[in-house]
């Protein structure tokens, strides 16, 4: 996982937060039930990871794959029958990677309020070519405010995911170095 700065030959055109902006639908069933009776945690990552899939492949031009998936949040449970839109956007891209910000929300099917939103996460894709190594991706053009700020707070969740990482692969080189095996 680098961050090196964008490198001149990938100076390709950008492309606004909107041209990639993707809603999935889909109305649960019996089939995506936990054992309490409420739609499994699993189902509707599914539906994340294919939303944010879609938005990435839209955005990229081009075959992209799930690099990580975090801060998936479920804030109220889903019921058989709701009607749950995945509304998913590039919120910030590096050289070859995105990070797609997915947003649920449910239409109770025996309610008439407005769709309330019960989850959100956060996911990086990588562009990838037929050996599926990384690509190159066009720079997304945040272009509301919301749209910038969004950009901004990726920005700062991109600087603690490297961060993280190089702590923890320093603490296993230490251990390693000191020859404790776990
Ligand atoms: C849609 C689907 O269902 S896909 C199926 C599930 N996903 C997969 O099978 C993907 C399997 N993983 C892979 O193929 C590889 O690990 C890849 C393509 C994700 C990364 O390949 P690497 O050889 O590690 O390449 P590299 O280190 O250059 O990373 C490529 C980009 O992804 C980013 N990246 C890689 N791993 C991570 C990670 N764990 N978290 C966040 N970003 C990551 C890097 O920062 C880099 O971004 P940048 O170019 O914008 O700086």
């Amino acid at each position: 996982m680098t961050d090196q700065a964008r490198p001149p030959e990938a100076d390709i055109p950008g492309k606004p937060t909107a041209a990639s902006r993707t809603t999935l639908s889909h109305i649960m069933t019996h089939n995506d039930t936990n054992l309490l009776g409420t739609v499994h945690g699993g189902v509707i990552m599914k539906l994340v990871d294919d939303a944010a899939g879609a938005v990435a492949g839209r955005h990229s031009g081009g075959p992209a794959v799930t690099a990580s998936m975090d801060e998936m949040v479920f804030l109220e449970p889903v019921r058989v029958g709701d009607l749950v839109h995945v509304k998913a956007q590039v919120n910030w891209t590096g050289r070859t990677s995105m990070e797609v910000g997915v947003r649920v929300l449910a239409e109770r099917w025996n309610e008439s309020t407005p769709a309330q939103q019960v989850g959100s996460a956060y996911l990086v894709f990588a562009a990838v070519d037929a050996d599926g190594k990384p690509r190159t991706v066009p720079p997304v053009v945040p272009e509301t405010e919301r749209d910038k700020r969004r950009y901004q707070e990726a920005q700062i969740r991109r600087t603690h995911r490297l961060a993280r990482r190089r702590a923890i692969k320093e603490l296993r080189d230490r251990r390693a170095a000191d020859g404790i095996e776990d």
